[in-house]
């Protein structure tokens, strides 16, 4: 047996057998400083680590306020934490408050203004985009802020006094001007296309056209934006960009990103068709499973003025298409003008045509069919007038004039489109009704469109059905849209998109690491450093009695 000694004393606690200053304390403490610092080490390694990984090099796209406002492209700090122009500035990136160049330095990230300028046939439309200048590449982030109608008449309407052109554009800048921040004017890009209307007046008058360009150049030139161009689309171009619109706002790039809009041939059913109507031109666009074009433009443009009046004996012209007791006076020489509808000029007896309505749909179709010709087409299938037209696939977003007579009408009722003998009915019952009854009802819309919504119903309908082959099966496939979220379908926005090559080619690389497991990271990082400062400070600063216990 073990001699107990005096009692209490003779038994050795083993925490403070090694408190008391012999070898073992010393070594086991060397010990834990070592590890800790090991820790310690291995912690703010993994911090800057994971830290420049995930920022560096930093995605060529990124833009940060600069305080002039002068230079977005530039990277730039904002040190004061706060951006000049208030609301301009949305966000302010915390990884980069900690390994900012300054350490204390905020990353700001701006929006970034866009301006296009759809100069159509009977009016122009000036639009203002804004994205977050981080997130270019991204899909769905570019939204319309502004849509300001241009007073007056499209720019082709000026064909007499060219140097209007420019002016009549003056106050819509203004407006721009208002919206977008002041310190990103110089270098938000004004873009100008001009459509339908101006590729009639190049036919007709080509220096007339050079001189209204030259004027809205002049004009925007003038602006404090960064002016981009002025010029005539072509109506192919007008197609594909208002297709690269909707699919862009209805998210249809979006699953995989940009490539899906690159390679969109190989996934047809994910995108959907553009159908638009202007004063002066139509287009359908959209990818067909017939992937072997064999009209190489793929796409339709025509004029819609083709109307013929050869049968006329005298001045007063019965028109179907206009409700009856309805009556309009036009000149012969402004009529035969027109580039679609000089080669049927002929001497008549009279200057002046009286048009009065009759309000007979049956009559206006029929009248309006005639102007789509089925008779001859050189290739496997065509719509009309021996324009390539492949089977129709998948469903259509139909905006401009088809969303604004549709919507007149009631008939863009979404999500369950109405079937296409309703929508035929309700155009037919609307040409009906007398124009003084029209007028009466609906007193507060503009008396040109009023007057036109029945022709137009009526050519919607044959250009549809007649024209493109859409039948009661497919009808409901069409969805007749004016906004998508905030934006107006149209081609300005895809316009843009591709001049501003916000559509890269290819997917923009991330980051290594997503967001939320960048923050789980350094979270995690920074946890274990604090932990392991907080246990060496508890080590070497506690009382003595509690060092003991934690040895
Ligand atoms: O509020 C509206 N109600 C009815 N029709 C409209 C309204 N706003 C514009 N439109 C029509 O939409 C069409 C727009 O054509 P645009 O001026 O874009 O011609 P374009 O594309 O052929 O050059 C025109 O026929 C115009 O009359
Ligand atoms: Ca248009």
């Amino acid at each position: 047996m073990d001699d107990p000694g005096d009692g209490k004393n003779a038994v050795v606690h083993p925490i403070s057998q090694q408190c008391d200053g012999t070898k073992p304390k010393m070594s086991s403490t060397r010990m834990i400083l070592l590890i800790l610092g090991f820790l310690s080490t291995l912690a703010v390694v993994a911090l800057i680590a994971v830290a420049v990984t995930q920022n560096q090099p930093l995605p060529k796209n990124i833009k940060f306020c600069t305080e002039k406002g002068s230079d977005t492209r530039s990277h730039s700090w904002q040190t004061d934490g706060l951006c000049e122009s208030g609301p301009l500035c949305v966000m302010a990136s915390t990884h980069w408050v900690w390994f900012g160049a300054s350490g204390v330095a905020w990353a700001l990230f701006c929006q970034q203004y866009g301006i296009v300028l759809d100069a159509g046939s009977s009016h122009t439309n000036l639009y203002v985009y804004e994205w977050p200048a981080e997130k270019e590449n991204d899909t769905g982030v570019v939204k319309q802020v502004e849509v300001c109608k241009v007073e007056g008449p499209g720019i082709s309407g000026y064909s007499h006094a060219t140097e209007k052109a420019g002016p009549s554009l003056a106050q819509c800048l203004q407006q721009a001007k208002e919206v977008i921040p002041s310190a990103q004017h110089k270098e938000t890009p004004v873009y100008l296309g001009a459509t339908a209307g101006m590729r009639l007046l190049r036919l007709q008058n080509e220096s007339a056209a050079d001189k209204v360009l030259s004027s809205v150049g002049n004009t925007l030139r003038s602006a404090p934006f960064n002016f981009q161009g002025a010029r005539i689309i072509t109506g192919q171009e007008e197609g594909a960009y208002g297709w690269i619109t909707i699919n862009y706002l209805l998210g249809n790039f979006k699953q995989s990103g940009w490539k899906k809009l690159l390679h969109s041939l190989k996934s047809l059913s994910e995108t959907s068709g553009a159908l638009d109507l202007g004063g002066a031109s139509t287009q359908i666009t959209f990818v067909s499973k017939d992937l072997s074009s064999e009209s190489p433009e793929n796409q339709l443009y025509f004029r819609l003025y083709g109307k013929d009046y050869q049968t006329m004996e005298n001045s007063d012209l019965p028109d179907p298409c206009f409700h009856k007791g309805y009556e309009r006076t036009i000149n012969i020489s402004d009529f035969f003008k027109n580039p679609c509808t000089s080669d049927k000029k002929k001497q008549l007896p009279f200057s002046q045509l009286y048009i009065k309505g009759e309000g007979d749909y049956q009559k206006c179709r029929e009248s309006i069919q005639k102007l789509f010709n089925k008779s001859i087409c050189p290739y496997s299938s065509c719509s009309f007038n021996e324009i390539y037209l492949p089977p129709l696939q998948g469903d259509f977003g139909a905006f401009s004039a088809f969303y604004f007579v549709m919507n007149f009408l009631n008939l863009t009722s979404e999500p369950n489109p109405f079937a296409l003998n309703k929508v035929t009915s309700t155009i037919e019952s609307f040409c009906a009704q007398p124009w003084q009854e029209v007028k009466r009802a609906y007193h507060h819309i503009k008396e040109k469109y009023l007057s036109e919504y029945c022709f137009s119903g009526a050519y919607i309908l044959s250009l549809l059905e007649n024209g493109y082959g859409f039948t009661e099966n497919n009808w409901q496939m069409i969805h007749f849209l004016g906004k998508i979220g905030s934006s107006d379908a149209g081609w300005t926005l895809g316009y843009m998109l591709n001049l501003t090559n916000m559509i890269p080619a290819e997917e923009p690389a991330g980051p290594p690491l997503s967001h939320g497991s960048y923050v789980g990271l350094m979270v995690l990082c920074s946890l274990v450093l604090v932990s392991v400062l907080l246990f060496a400070w508890l080590l070497f600063h506690k009382p003595k009695c509690l060092q003991k216990g934690i040895v």
